[in-house]
């Protein structure tokens, strides 16, 4: 049942079977619209995201020059691409193009790299939670290829002011120990620098399978990355061409039903999603196999069979969207379960790593909180009504509590709106399709 502002989640006294189609994955939506702006001719995407994420990225691309059609209802959309040429034209007597972007980290890293090629003044903010989330990594990167570009309030963190006149290219050396979105934003431009670029990352870098994905995602439109040696990326002048491109289901999504699967001992299938997916986070059915759950993995489905799940200890590091889903998912284990290496979840929607364990204590759970993760303790579950701190997974991922503990409410559940409108809706097909 959904108020305005609370979920109450309805247990459910059956276990959870049944097929779910999540919508399309937001990062490789946001990745298909910046190679298809960038391209050279037009661009039909099937299986596109349509939420806040994917929204703000359209609006802006559309304020960029790129004409983008969508349908809605059939996930289309269809691009012309600028040519690696996007133009900065400021409307009604303005001195610069205003772009905002809500939180999605996506959007605002992607689209700072992508502005740079154009020639003009651009101006990327969003909201109060976007001004607490880094980008200073990628400005200095920016900055090293030729390109004029500050935090407004000097405070390493949006709003962005890029002075504009093309990527210059040569050597730039990027952290990606914060996020791997500003490496992502800088190979998509790259190709249409007015030389080679060649990337070298310092220290580590988090969250490797997207930048496989923004390489995959590079191919599919006809441009090459050179990996020479480790941690080095060579992208030479190239053109983008716009292609017929289908898009994913997204497995961060998938991962709330497949953990619905396995914390009710029901069965799940999530079609379209297979061990090579473009996205690292199928790999959260890797964990649950982990756990003690059944999986089967087919060349287009997976399916997770829920049963008696162990607590384990795993480093999350490469699919940190999913934490937030196997700490629910803990809850139901024997013995305790830890996460590690996720310091980089404390810059997202919310600090996260805070997020689970202050939620988690208000259930009266145990949990032990260090500067990179937490080890939850399973115990009896108090009624509880949830924060989100404006953070879709903290809505999708504690719903799950709910369908096996009386009294989880979930607080501002329209916050899924930023990757999942109809969270709620799928949840409740499923719950009642297991019903029948
Ligand atoms: O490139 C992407 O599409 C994403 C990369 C990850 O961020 P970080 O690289 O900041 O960890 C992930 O959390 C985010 O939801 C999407
Ligand atoms: C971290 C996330 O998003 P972004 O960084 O794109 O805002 C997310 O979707 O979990």
């Amino acid at each position: 049942m959904t108020t305005a502002d609370t979920y109450k989640v309805q247990p459910v006294n059956v276990s959870l079977r049944g097929e779910v189609q999540p919508p399309g994955s937001k990062s490789i939506t946001n990745r298909a619209f910046i190679t298809a702006a960038l391209a050279r001719g037009k661009t039909h995407l099937t299986g596109v995201l349509h939420s806040r994420d994917t929204e703000v990225m359209v609006e802006s691309l559309r304020k960029l020059g790129v004409q983008v059609e969508q349908d809605l209802y059939a996930c289309t959309a269809t691009i012309t691409g600028c040519g690696g040429r996007p133009q900065l034209k400021p409307e009604n007597g303005a001195d610069q193009v205003e772009l905002f972007l809500e939180n999605s980290g996506t959007s605002i890293r992607f689209l700072t790299a992508l502005v740079a090629l154009a020639k003009g003044t651009c101006r990327l903010d969003g909201i109060e939670r976007m001004r607490e989330r880094p980008i200073e990594h990628l400005l200095e990167a920016l900055r090293q290829l030729g390109v004029d570009c500050q935090s407004e309030l000097e405070t390493g963190c949006p709003p962005v002011l890029v002075k504009a006149d093309g990527i210059q290219g040569g050597q730039v050396e990027i952290a990606g120990n914060l996020s791997s979105q500003y490496l992502s934003g800088l190979l998509m431009a790259a190709p249409a620098a007015k030389e080679k670029v060649e990337i070298s990352i310092q220290g580590d870098l988090v969250s490797v399978p997207y930048v496989d994905m923004t390489l995959k995602v590079m191919k599919a439109f006809g441009v090459d990355c050179k990996t020479t040696e480790t941690k080095k990326y060579v992208v030479s002048p190239q053109k983008y061409i716009g292609q017929n491109y289908h898009i994913e289901p997204d497995a961060s999504a998938a991962s709330y039903f497949f953990a619905a699967a396995a914390i009710t001992g029901g069965r799940v299938t999530i079609h379209g999603l297979h061990r090579n997916s473009l996205q690292g986070d199928v790999r959260f059915a890797e964990v649950l196999e982990e756990m003690g759950c059944l999986v089967t993995w087919l060349p287009n489905s997976i399916t997770v069979v829920g049963k008696p799940l162990q607590g384990i200890d795993i480093d999350m590091n490469d699919i940190s969207d999913t934490a937030q889903t196997l700490a629910v998912v803990a809850l139901f284990a024997e013995g305790p379960t830890s996460i590690r290496n996720v310091e980089h979840m404390r810059h997202k929607e919310t600090d996260r790593v805070e997020a689970i364990a202050v939620e988690m204590q208000r259930m009266g759970i145990k949990v032990e909180v260090y500067p990179d993760g937490l080890t939850i303790y399973p115990g009896p579950v108090q009624p509880a009504v949830i924060e989100t701190y404006d953070d879709h997974r903290m809505a999708m991922s504690f719903a799950l509590v709910g369908l096996l503990h009386e009294g989880i409410q979930i607080s501002d559940p329209g916050c899924t709106s930023k990757t999942y409108p109809h969270f709620f809706t799928d949840l409740e097909k499923l719950c009642n399709q297991s019903q029948l």
